[in-house]
């Protein structure tokens, strides 16, 4: 039987790391300036302690300044504002990132408009999320950016290809329906009310999946030789990491697949360093726009 290619998101990412290298030389060298990322973790759920920590090595990796803010589960939105605050001001750090969830007595929607829009590197604020809308240059959030870096360097043409994006988060399904359709896609965008989703899936050219449940999509609902991006991360029972399509089923019927672990995640922490990395670049007058 055959089998999808697989799009290597670890391997992406560290050809996107490699090609930051250069940028990150050349702002040394013209301007004195070394690009830093600041990321706030507000409480200690440990999933989010291990997507932090990677953040923090991926800095150290390709020569970006971090700083790890560590702050309490009962820490006062009020306080968190300050710290946002401090860092705005601050010139050492061009991006700002925190991660989310927040606990429940914290407004990400304040948290997110208080960060300054030529720091905010997840692409987050509003300032952001309305250029991106109407195609101006902006921040754009990391994975759908990682998402269509990943179909442009397995040469997988978007236009006039017919996508479907299972999930209509702010910070996945909606902003990579806007990307694919600005990439001359045609979008479907489906969503837990979506009547009979097998139907809407099977047309898909290229299929994006961000729900969050494990299997939610089967060898039913993809079209032979159709793209499929698993944006999903799961754990299994036994522990095991796992996205949102059956992969094994899946693979034998798709043309290509990304995995999970290792296709989109590592590709969306890479985008967080071009973002960081073009912040810095801004500040200091280099490269387009
Ligand atoms: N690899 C990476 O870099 C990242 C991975 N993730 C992962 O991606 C997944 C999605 O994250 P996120 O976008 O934040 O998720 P959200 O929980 O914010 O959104 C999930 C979306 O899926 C929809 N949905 C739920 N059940 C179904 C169903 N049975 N059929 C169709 N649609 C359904 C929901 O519909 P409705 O709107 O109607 O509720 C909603 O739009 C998670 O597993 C998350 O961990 C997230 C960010 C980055
Ligand atoms: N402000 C903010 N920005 C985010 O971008 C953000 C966030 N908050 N909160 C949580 C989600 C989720 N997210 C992931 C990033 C990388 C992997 C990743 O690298 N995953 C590895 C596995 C990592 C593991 O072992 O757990 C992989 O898929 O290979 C996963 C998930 C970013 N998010
Ligand atoms: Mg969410």
């Amino acid at each position: 039987m055959s089998s999808a290619q697989l799009i290597d998101g670890k391997s992406m990412a560290q050809d996107v790391k490699r090609e930051l290298a250069s940028r990150i030389k050349r702002l040394e060298s013209e301007a004195g300036v070394r690009p830093g990322l600041a990321v706030i973790l507000v409480g200690d759920d440990p999933a989010s302690e291990v997507y932090v920590r990677g953040k923090i090595r991926d800095c150290r990796d390709v020569g970006i300044r971090s700083e790890w803010i560590r702050l309490p589960d009962s820490n006062p939105e009020e306080d968190l504002l300050r710290q946002i605050d401090r860092l705005n001001e601050d010139p050492r750090f061009h991006g700002i990132l925190v991660q989310l969830p927040l606990p429940r007595h914290i407004s990400a929607e304040r948290v997110i408009h208080r960060i300054r829009p030529e720091k905010d590197v997840d692409g987050f604020h509003p300032i952001n999320v309305g250029k991106m809308v109407i195609g101006q240059e902006a921040f754009l959030p990391c994975t759908p950016y990682g998402i269509m870096e990943m179909l442009r360097r397995s040469g997988i043409s978007v236009a006039g290809k017919h996508a479907v994006v299972v999930g209509r988060s702010n910070i996945v399904g909606k902003p990579v329906s806007i990307l694919l359709q600005q990439a001359d896609a045609t979008v479907t965008l489906c969503h837990s009310k979506t009547r009979d989703l097998a139907a809407h899936t099977r047309r898909a050219d290229i299929l994006v999946v961000a729900v969050g449940k494990a299997r939610v999509i089967g060898p039913e609902h993809v079209k032979p030789g159709a793209v499929v991006i698993d944006v999903g991360i799961n754990r299994t029972e036994e522990g095991r990491l796992t996205g949102d399509v059956d992969f094994e089923a899946v693979r034998s019927i798709a043309s290509h697949i990304t995995p999970v672990p290792g296709g989109v995640g590592p590709m969306t922490r890479a985008m967080l360093l071009v973002n960081t990395v073009r912040a810095a670049e801004r500040t200091a007058g280099i490269g387009q726009g």
